[in-house]
């Protein structure tokens, strides 16, 4: 199985959130574009503390923290889709997009369509800001209109009840996890959040 790490924004917790997957699953962890340093690669590996996952390469490392359209340009880089191979691997694979889905990778292509030609389920990283209910329902409309699986998805922030009950309403898929603002990110945090997350999942 694999799962593409996406967001309704750069910074919604995407990098944190794959750590977390990659340690309750023991995955492999894929970031096939990365804009700017630090690469966030590192930061999974520093963040688990599991022997199983290999974290792959990136297949565009760009200078620029910028969309990775403006990013690749500003390297002399065009970022196509044939130019993304799965790494080869038997192990669940997370895969962590760059921003949210409707990123640019050149000039006519997004990352969701990325996701949709990897062939992936979904999972979506919603900060819970005010804003974040159009942010999240438009990014679960245009993952539903191209027919990407959306396995569920991840609040990151303060409780919202009610932010997060109509999400749900309407996105018609389940919290996978519900993340607290932690005073800091380490490996004691992604093992509390990686224990929670195996109690909710169902493969
Ligand atoms: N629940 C949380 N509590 C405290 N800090 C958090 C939390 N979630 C994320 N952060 C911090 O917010 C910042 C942004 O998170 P993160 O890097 O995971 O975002 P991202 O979606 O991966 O961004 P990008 O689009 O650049 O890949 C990081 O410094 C991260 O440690
Ligand atoms: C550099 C940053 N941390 C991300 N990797 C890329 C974010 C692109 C956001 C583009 C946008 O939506 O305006
Ligand atoms: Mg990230």
């Amino acid at each position: 199985m694999r799962y593409f790490i996406t967001g309704i924004d750069t910074d919604s917790g995407k990098t944190f959130v794959s750590a977390i997957f990659c340690e309750a699953l023991k995955a492999d962890y894929w970031k096939p574009v990365q804009a700017g340093l630090p690469r966030d690669a590192d930061t999974v590996k520093k963040l688990i503390t599991n022997q199983q996952t290999r974290i792959h390469p990136e297949r565009f490392l760009l200078n620029t923290p910028a969309s990775p359209h403006a990013s690749a340009k500003a390297d002399g880089v065009h970022i196509a889709l044939d130019d993304f191979k799965l790494p080869d691997t038997n192990n669940t694979l997370i895969i962590e997009g760059a921003g949210g889905c409707l990123v640019p990778l050149n000039d006519n292509q997004f990352v969701i369509d990325l996701i949709r030609v990897l062939n992936t389920e979904a999972v979506l990283v919603a900060d819970l800001y005010l804003g974040s209910i159009n942010h999240t329902l438009l990014t679960v409309e245009a993952l539903r209109k191209r027919n990407i699986p959306l396995k569920g998805i991840v609040f990151n922030g303060d409780a919202n009840p009610e932010s997060e009950r109509i999400i749900l309403k309407h996105a018609e898929v389940p919290c996978l996890l519900h993340i607290s603002k932690e005073k800091v990110i380490d490996n004691a945090a992604v093992i509390k959040y990686a224990d929670l997350l195996k109690r909710n999942w169902n493969g």
